[in-house]
């Protein structure tokens, strides 16, 4: 059985103590507070570890895969934004980051997101089993899982919270022109102006995005990429590519936060060998 962790050294916030007013309007800490979130490694053999497997000792915002997803909320440090610790009833949460872009526009705004990045709980019980549970603890080290992890069927959903910067539908599409149509490059070519325009065409003028507003990109079974605005579904594109683009933008070899990518890594590793 793999146990499926939250080792984060900071205390995730109890649910029960944060309002959802509290959640939406999380605010603009100052930049440059250097606090993280760190993760734990663990260095022991898969198969020392899986054959030893006992809670030790309660962990707080822990879960075993086998008993489904603890819903622990984690906050993004920096920006004090807060995540749930599970979505869409069995999305677990992997990591938090922050992402400052400037948009251009008539005028130049510098935006600032956080985002967490969640996988679907049985299918990332299923993908690590299947895949890792075997591997020594040196190929483990040695192995790519969030490479593997974009490339593989597993539900995954990134949720962007805005931090600052009053933006408008039009400064968002924008953004994801110019990020997913670079990846979209990167993977397939220059020929992928019509998947590029299918995506970004989601955030069309009727979309307001007011402060406290969440967009979801959720990949689905089948590459799936289904995205939500506050709830609401903007729309759906069928397409690997696009899936693997928007993915690689968060846990891909550059991505925004190179530290949320780092703990993500970790925290697939953790979950495989404790
Ligand atoms: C309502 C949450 C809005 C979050 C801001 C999204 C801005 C577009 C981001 C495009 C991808 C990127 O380059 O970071």
């Amino acid at each position: 059985m793999v146990s499926f962790r939250f080792p984060f050294s900071i205390p995730p916030l109890p649910t029960g103590i944060i309002s959802p007013a509290t959640i939406a309007c999380s605010v603009v800490l100052t930049a440059g507070i250097s606090a993280g979130i760190s993760i734990s490694q663990n260095s022991t053999s898969v198969q020392n570890t899986l054959n030893s497997f006992v809670y030790k000792k309660p962990f707080f915002g822990s879960l075993s895969l086998s008993e489904g997803v603890a819903d622990v909320a984690v906050k993004e440090e920096k920006s004090g934004v807060v995540f749930p610790g599970v979505v869409d009833g069995n999305k677990g949460l992997l990591g938090v980051g922050l992402r400052r872009k400037v948009l251009f526009g008539l005028k130049n705004i510098d935006c600032l997101y956080a985002f967490g990045v969640y996988a679907d709980d049985s299918d990332i019980k299923n993908f690590l089993n299947e895949k890792y549970a075997t591997l020594s603890a040196t190929e483990l080290k040695n192995a790519d899982i969030t490479q593997d992890l974009m490339e593989s069927d597993v539900s995954v959903t990134v949720r962007l919270q805005i931090v600052y910067g009053k933006l408008s539908i039009r400064s968002v599409r924008n953004a994801f022109e110019d990020s997913v149509g670079t990846r979209l490059k990167k993977f397939g070519g220059s020929d992928n102006k019509e998947l590029l325009q299918k995506f970004t065409s989601q955030f069309s003028d009727e979309y307001k995005i007011p402060s406290g507003s969440i967009i979801n990109l959720s990949k689905e079974k089948g590459y799936v990429l289904r995205t939500t605005i506050d709830g609401k579904e903007v729309g759906s594109v069928q397409s690997q590519l696009l899936c693997r683009s928007i993915l690689d933008l968060y846990i891909g070899d550059e991505p925004f936060d190179s530290k949320a990518k780092e703990d993500i890594d970790n925290k697939l590793v953790s979950a495989i060998t404790k």
